[in-house]
């Protein structure tokens, strides 16, 4: 049977403040939370968005020390970023905090300090990694190595990227420290352990019985953990940036970033609602739902839950956890470090206005299910052939033809017909799918099922032909502009939870004041007499300049990636100098040069070699115009056996040289010299 809830309490996952918010955030975490906010909010449901960033653990403390600043400096810098551009994305959080509060330190402090004397904790000595030359224990980050589990040789101390696999830093093979490189040694030093173990089978039932409905990501992860056996987890860190764990004996110990963070979410309600706040998380009429990407499955469906259940004391566990999978760009990881992304705040200075064109696109492409790519051709296309083409269209020729032939008075309508009968019992049928969706999770489809009250629009309008009605018959055309109308105005309660920005403008234009959800499917949003403002465009084209700049952007960023990790080439084994003169090597002059057919990489050279006139095919075509290389002198390889290559005989090679990322440069003598020259 269905539970029936009070209210709702949605966490999003706390961004990590050792950098900016991309789009992969955004659509794994950000937007869907928003999304469904907004759709509560319009059912006039009690609802809480909570969010904050999260300011601990070990990546910060690596930035802060190669940036030569404190670890504060640089989570105030990134706080400040995130909490700004979240907020012109439109992201409604009711609090966005932060875990250097001191209404988070006091809230972990408690939470620990409860666990800890109820005797939830083992206490436990052991063996961990130290690094000699920082003088400090090894832990998460700080430590690479190899991953036990796939072999990746770029495994952290705390979790395999490649695989996925969270691990102890003392699980990895050929451990380094990330911070002197140098090999650690082992030293012994005291830590708290949560025995997950103890809860595995309250965890079982809870999830593995209770919540069969759960994303099936969600449910197998979960499941593969529980099979596998749980273990006892560290909660403490021999660190100094974090929260002091509260108990004698543990100086120079703080919590560990996952212990702090999810009790995040308690402490932003708390900040919200500091009288109420317990409510939202100990009354079981409340529904939490968390709102995070896979890689944070097992934090807030068995670490998480287990704090929870060891604190007691009535707190809730989650109903729901609609993980996402990963959103790649360009056919890559999003990856903060090698700066592969698109960052949100770069977003909102290069598109400005088109906040709702990116939310649209990161749910349309949403990686419910599986992981998704995002590509800027992939985004230019929705705004031009789907935002501009159909939902801009409709609402435009709605508004234009109600000035042309109304004055832009809504007219009333007159007697439906049944087409007009078809088209509202049709939105009646999107509204219930649309509602549907969106209480399950589903927000692709709830944005297909928006969209297509518009295409309804743009059918209805192109069926009836109010433009041709209306040389004989104003009072048909009066009713299809109300119709016309009316849908414009369900567009604009539908897309409310996506596009907050279109439909407020939208409303404006419709003289719509407060708007909610049961209203959606009716077809007298817009009363008769209303006079609507000047049709203004919702979007407008995103021309290929745009588009070409950004793409240019990412193939920089990844050309100084192959540059940063370039190393040079071992020097090649001697070779005896009459071997060496064997290869004769000359300078020629090019005469002609063109493309050669259906090969992307060749040209095809006819050199002035001294004695005659010579064809040389080469792979550079990708780096040259042939007739930028006509009349340059370039140095060839004369004595080679002649080669067939697409049909054409080369008479030797031409020399270049190879930059990190692949291009060649031709290579010729910095001066002229005669055709045939020996190079010695
Ligand atoms: N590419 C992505 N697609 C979907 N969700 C993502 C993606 N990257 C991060 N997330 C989710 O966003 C939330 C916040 O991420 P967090 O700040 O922890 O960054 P992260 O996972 O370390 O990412 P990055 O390494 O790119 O900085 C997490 O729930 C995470 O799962
Ligand atoms: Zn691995």
């Amino acid at each position: 049977m269905e539970k029936k809830f009070k209210r709702t309490l949605i966490t999003t996952a706390l961004p990590y403040a050792n950098g900016p918010v991309h789009i992969g955030h955004l659509a794994g975490v950000y937007v869907p939370a928003d999304i469904y906010a907004r759709y509560l909010r319009l059912c006039g449901k009690d609802v809480v968005l909570v969010g904050g960033s999260d300011e601990h653990g070990v990546p910060i403390t690596i930035k802060a020390r190669r940036e030569g600043v404190t670890p504060q400096d640089i989570v105030d810098r990134y706080h400040k970023i995130i909490k700004d551009s979240f907020e012109e994305l439109g992201i409604s959080f009711d609090v966005y905090s932060r875990t250097t509060s001191d209404t988070h330190s006091a809230t972990a402090s408690e939470f620990f300090r409860r666990l800890y004397d109820k005797g939830e904790f083992i206490e436990n000595t052991s063996m961990q990694l130290y690094d000699e030359e920082a003088g400090q224990f090894l832990a998460d980050r700080y430590v690479v190595g190899k991953c036990p589990h796939c072999g990746n040789e770029r495994a952290y101390g705390d979790q395999c990227e490649a695989c996925g696999t969270s691990l102890n830093a003392t699980d990895l093979i050929e451990p380094k420290s990330a911070i002197t490189g140098s090999v650690p040694v082992m030293r012994e030093t005291k830590h708290w352990y949560l025995p997950l173990d103890k809860w595995e089978p309250a965890l079982r039932e809870w999830i593995l019985e209770g919540h069969k409905e759960w994303k099936t990501n969600v449910y197998g992860q979960c499941k593969s953990w529980l099979d596998m056996g749980l273990q006892p987890r560290a909660v403490s860190r021999d660190l100094d940036w974090g929260i002091p764990v509260p108990v004698e004996g543990a100086e120079g110990k703080v919590l560990y970033v996952w212990f702090d963070a999810p009790i995040g979410y308690i402490s932003n309600t708390k900040e919200l609602l500091p009288d109420t706040w317990a409510t939202y998380w100990k009354d079981p009429e409340t529904r939490i739902i968390n709102f995070i990407g896979k890689d944070n499955i097992v934090f807030h469906c068995i670490v998480f839950p287990a704090m929870l259940m060891a604190y007691g004391d009535g707190f809730q566990l989650p109903d729901n956890v609609p993980a996402n999978e990963f959103l790649n760009l360009e056919g890559d990881k999003i990856s903060t470090s090698r700066n592969w992304a698109v960052w949100l705040h770069e977003y909102l200075v290069d598109f400005p206005g088109k906040q709702d064109v990116l939310r649209y696109v990161l749910t349309a492409n949403a990686p419910e299910t599986k992981d998704n790519d995002f590509t800027w051709r992939d985004f230019q296309a929705r705004n031009n052939s789907e935002l501009v083409a159909i939902l801009g269209n409709f609402v435009n020729r709605a508004v234009v033809l109600t000035h042309k032939y109304f004055n832009g008075e809504v007219p009333a309508a007159g007697e439906y017909q049944p087409i007009d009968n078809d088209a509202f019992a049709e939105l009646k049928s999107i509204k219930s799918s649309l509602s549907d969706n969106l209480d399950n999770f589903h927000f692709r489809e709830a944005l297909k099922d928006a969209m297509n009250i518009a295409r309804l629009g743009n059918k209805y309008l192109q069926e009836t032909e109010p433009w041709k009605v209306a040389k004989s018959d104003m009072a048909r055309t009066a009713t299809i502009l109300n119709v016309a109308a009316q849908m414009c105005a369900n567009i604009a309660v539908a897309f409310e939870p996506f596009m907050p920005f279109m439909s407020k403008k939208l409303r404006g234009m419709l003289g719509m004041n407060e708007i909610n959800w049961d209203e959606l499917g009716r077809n007298d949003l817009i009363p008769a007499g209303r006079h609507l403002g000047e049709a203004e465009l919702l979007f407008d084209k995103i021309e290929d300049a745009a588009i070409e700049a950004q793409i240019k952007r990412l193939e920089d960023n990844k050309r100084q990636n192959m540059i940063d990790a370039w190393t040079v080439a071992p020097q090649a084994e001697d070779v005896d100098f009459d071997t060496f003169m064997k290869a004769d090597l000359r300078v020629g002059t090019v005469l002609e040069c063109k493309k050669v057919p259906k090969a992307d990489k060749l040209l095809q050279f006819l050199i002035d070699d001294g004695m005659s006139k010579r064809t040389i095919v080469s792979g550079i075509a990708k780096y040259y115009e042939p007739e930028d290389l006509v009349g340059k002198q370039v140095c060839f390889i004369a004595n080679l056996p002649p080669r067939k290559l697409r049909g054409i005989v080369s008479q030797g090679m031409i020399l270049s040289a190879e930059n990190p990322d692949g291009r060649l440069v031709v290579m010729g003598p910095t001066a002229p010299v005669v055709p045939g020259a020996q190079v010695k």
